[in-house]
């Protein structure tokens, strides 16, 4: 889940792109960079770290144009190396930079096929360098001559959603010739446009989640339809078209859960208003599992949690109270690449206030218990505060399954829930008691403020992989990649192994 931007301005763009990442940083805050377009030339700079400390005044000075793109990176694919921040670069055809968000799932098919057929070569194990190399080929093949129209573009686009998969949003820039931005046919990860009307004509803004836009002053126009493209011309004329041959919308339920700031709205669902309805479900499982418990507080576990926190509180006629301060300057723990940075970061980033929780049985709600890093920590520091029991309720159901769409959750063992039951999880994290969301109700809560969207991406807590290709032989491998990671790359897989990855994304 990272945050891409992409931007057709009439003014200098680089301040505009650096200011809409730091309104997308919470979806990645390994690694930014920005790429803009001046006439036929790209300037770009990337690097790792927060937007903030990318980007000097002297890198700034250097992205000139009126037209760009930008991306924060959390990694799912490859490694954290500085190599695979993005945006990536390709000189031919025409010059192209690209931003993806998502992951693909046939990247290492994608990768041996880019070199033995069409004698491209990737320098990273970035499955957004294979994304950028597809659509290069294919921009190649759909066109003759030098110039490249808006059909040509998008039956490029077309090819490449037939031979990718897995869950990808995309800006990509072609140098002189435009901005284009598409969708997987599953709409798996967001992407929305804005438009700001300017005497000198309308300026488009396309990004990962809405807030990027309003923050912007841009106009919230609409998302991007699943398996669609846009195409914003070099005379800033917008074109699109649906370039998928079965396109249906299953937005990523982990994005309302826990991922997106929830003051956007994906796929004409508010994330606040889904986290709240989430709270009232929740409530109504704690009401219905722990009748006689008699609960003195709900508490957040700051900051995701605490719209499905204050509605849970409402609907049980509960006080709510902030018993955890968080550090706001320490990031997101749940995106931090390793194991002890995240470990190390909870009691860093949370502290308790004592007093609200001495002799007190305290009911605290989270989005979602993943690793149980969080979990382990906080039960016992509420005890530790002076609580006298610890109910622990999640907003989310159990995450049981890997998550190859672009949220680093590739191995079942690194869940928690993963292979134990709800009673065995409450005893690892050391609660009194466990609650966790149903599926069902999880999925109601996003419909009941959409009611169109009827399907999801929820493969974290149902096993359904909506792209089809993801068998258990699929994740097996993965599992092997993740725990060898020497051997993850192709050329270095051991030839069984390649072989069962070929057959199972084939399959
Ligand atoms: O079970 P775990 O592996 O620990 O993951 C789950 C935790 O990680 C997230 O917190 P994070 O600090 O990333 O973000 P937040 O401040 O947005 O809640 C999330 O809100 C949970 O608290
Ligand atoms: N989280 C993401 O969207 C990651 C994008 C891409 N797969 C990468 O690893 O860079």
């Amino acid at each position: 889940m990272c945050g891409i931007v992409g931007v057709v301005s009439h003014q200098p763009v680089n301040q505009l792109l650096y200011d809409a990442l730091l309104l997308l940083q919470h979806r990645g805050q390994d690694a930014a960079g920005i790429a803009t377009n001046h006439s036929s030339m790209f300037s770009m700079h990337k690097a790792n770290g927060l937007v903030r400390d990318v980007f000097r005044t002297r890198n700034m000075r250097t992205l000139q144009g009126d037209s760009g793109i930008g991306h924060c990176r959390y990694p799912t694919a490859g490694s954290s190396s500085e190599e695979e921040a993005q945006p990536f670069y390709v000189n031919a055809p025409f010059g192209i930079t690209l931003a993806h968000n998502g992951n693909l799932t046939n990247w290492e098919q994608l990768k041996q096929e880019m070199f033995k057929n069409d004698r491209r070569h990737i320098n990273t194990d970035s499955d957004s360098e294979v994304l950028l190399n597809v659509l290069a080929h294919e921009i190649q093949h759909a066109t003759t001559g030098l110039m490249l129209d808006p059909e040509a573009i998008f039956k490029a686009v077309t090819v490449l959603n037939r031979r990718v998969k897995g869950g990808y949003a995309a800006v990509a820039q072609i140098a002189g010739v435009g901005l284009l931005a598409f969708r997987d046919p599953h709409g798996i990860r967001p992407l929305c446009l804005g438009i700001n009307e300017t005497e000198q004509g309308p300026e488009y803004l396309i990004a990962s989640e809405s807030v990027a836009l309003e923050g912007m002053g841009f106009r919230f126009v609409r998302d991007i339809a699943p398996g669609e493209a846009i195409f914003i011309d070099a005379d800033k004329k917008l074109h699109s078209a649906q370039c998928a041959d079965n396109a249906s919308l299953n937005p990523c339920v982990f994005e309302f859960v826990y991922l997106a700031r929830p003051d956007s709205v994906i796929d004409g669902a508010s994330v606040y208003a889904t986290r709240l309805k989430m709270g009232e479900y929740l409530a109504e499982k704690i009401r219905r599992e722990l009748p006689d418990v008699q609960i003195d507080v709900v508490m957040p576990i700051p900051d995701s949690s605490r719209p499905a926190a204050i509605q849970l509180a409402l609907a049980l006629n509960i006080e709510y109270r902030e018993g955890f301060i968080k550090n706001r300057y320490i990031g997101r723990t749940f995106i931090m690449p390793g194991q002890a940075a995240r470990k190390k970061s909870v009691r860093q980033k949370l502290n308790a206030i004592p007093s609200e929780f001495k002799d007190k049985v305290v009911l605290l709600v989270d989005d979602s218990i993943v690793r149980g890093t969080t979990s382990r920590e906080i039960v016992q520091m509420a005890r530790e505060a002076g609580a006298t029991k610890v109910i622990f309720a999640s907003a989310a159901p159990p995450v049981i399954y890997p998550n190859v769409y672009g949220i680093d959750m590739p191995t079942r063992d690194e869940l928690i829930a993963y292979g134990r039951s709800t009673e065995e999880v409450c005893r690892e994290i050391t609660a009194d008691y466990l609650v966790y969301q149903d599926i069902d109700d999880l999925k109601q809560a996003i419909a009941d403020i959409n009611p169109a969207l009827t399907s999801f991406e929820a493969s974290c807590f149902d096993g359904v992989y909506v792209t089809g290709d993801v068998s258990k032989d699929y994740l097996d491998r993965l599992e092997y990649a993740r725990h060898n990671p020497k051997a993850s790359t192709p050329e270095d897989t051991p030839r069984s192994q390649l072989n069962l990855n070929l057959a199972a994304t084939e399959g």
